[in-house]
């Protein structure tokens, strides 16, 4: 593995197109979005114009990944009340395109509760909508704050745990700026490490059966010139075996209250296998993402996606003639049933520390949670 760390990414460039965006054409109001399901081929748009099409756009991960999931949910409100949908029908179907993120839940409450609000208030339908898009565009900037400072503490932590620099990160899914406000949370750390020219080479877990890492990922580390090399899934623990991982670095779609970690299937075999290699396995994920209500991992639905996720390769952004079910080509033998979990649940006794705005916890403990949570609420009242 000499050479390896001589190649790097040199674009430099973020993509043209932002993950999200409101926009008033003369038409009406639309939610705009950066069709990830076309990366890394082409940056395209696709604009939703009411909720439904949000909430294929959301089944079909052309919005992903959990804060960006509570964005679109929250503009996904405001875009029903702005064009005289039925409010509660929009929010119940936008909170239930995916249930494993609670980032989207969350999103989606905040803005019809501002609906709800001002409506209560004795505001107009055209006041309630504006009230809707207020909280969106709050939730927007604030997940833009989050993610700087969650880079700030991920880049302490790391310079604290391994104090020689020159850090050789793994990482898994995609969690940059393309599911965020700002520069994404696990993501941010690494790049955070980059600019200070601390990160040796990031490692890319290409994250099968949708492929966010080697699409998506690889895509932002080019693209922001990062050192980095792409790895099918299966090659971790060769790497790690190889002692050429120096920490993990993940986001998450749910904190359950005793620490459990959902995050894109694949994360915790990265954390047995860390925890076997006397690895730090490390969570970045905004404060928003911990449930209190969601007393443990077990209580944590995992979404569960159709079987030809896996029984076929789909290039996304090339649709395939005489397609099949899923539209990509087969790969198993015809009626091949599938186990295709989008999301995994990691115990927090094989991670290492959970880095958030608020600071990082670490051990993970259900009072150390709690305690950030409480202390974030307080935050954000005063
Ligand atoms: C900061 S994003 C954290 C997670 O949402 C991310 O790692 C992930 O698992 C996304 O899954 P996806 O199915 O692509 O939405």
């Amino acid at each position: 593995m000499a050479d390896q760390y001589a190649q790097s990414g040199e674009d430099n460039r973020p993509t043209e197109i932002p993950a999200i965006r409101w926009d008033e054409p003369p038409e009406g109001p639309v939610l705009v979005l950066l069709d990830q399901t076309r990366l890394p081929a082409e940056e395209v748009e696709l604009v939703c114009t009411d909720a439904p099409a949000l909430v294929e756009a959301i089944r079909t991960l052309a919005v992903r990944g959990a804060p960006l999931l509570g964005i679109a949910g929250a503009y996904g409100v405001a875009l029903a009340a702005a064009r005289g949908f039925d409010v509660d029908e929009a929010a119940q179907a936008l909170s239930g395109a995916r249930p494993t993120a609670v980032n989207l839940a969350v999103g989606v409450r905040r803005a019809r509760a501002a609906y709800r609000d001002a409506l209560a208030g004795g505001g107009d339908p055209e006041r309630a909508a504006a009230a809707a898009l207020q909280a969106a565009r709050a939730l927007h900037r604030e997940d833009a704050e989050a993610s700087a400072r969650m880079a700030e503490h991920g880049l302490a932590l790391l310079d604290e745990l391994l104090p020689g620099g020159g850090h050789r990160l793994l990482t898994h899914c995609n969690t940059g700026a393309l599911v965020s406000g700002g520069e994404g949370t696990a993501f941010a750390v690494a790049l955070a490490a980059h600019r200070e020219g601390r990160l040796r080479r990031l490692w890319v877990d290409e994250t099968r059966p949708l492929l966010q890492g080697a699409r998506l990922t690889a895509y932002e580390a080019a693209r922001n010139g990062m050192a980095y090399t792409l790895l099918t899934d299966n090659a971790a623990g060769s790497l790690f075996a190889a002692g050429e991982v120096d920490a993990v670095l993940i986001g998450a779609d749910r904190i359950a209250a005793d620490g459990s970690v959902a995050n894109k299937v694949g994360s915790y075999p990265l954390a047995v296998l860390a925890r076997y290699h006397h690895v730090p396995f490390i969570v970045v994920a905004p404060v928003t993402t911990v449930d209190p209500d969601t007393p443990d991992g077990a209580s944590i639905e995992v979404e569960q996606r159709a079987g030809h996720e896996v029984t076929e390769v789909t290039a996304p952004q090339v649709p395939v003639a005489g397609a099949e079910a899923g539209g990509g080509i087969p790969v198993a033998p015809l009626g091949t049933q599938a186990y295709n979990p989008a999301f995994d649940v990691t115990p927090p006794e094989l991670v290492t520390a959970i880095v958030t705005e608020e600071g990082a916890v670490s051990p993970v403990t259900a009072s150390a949670l709690a305690e950030l949570c409480a202390r974030s609420r307080q935050v954000t009242i005063s």
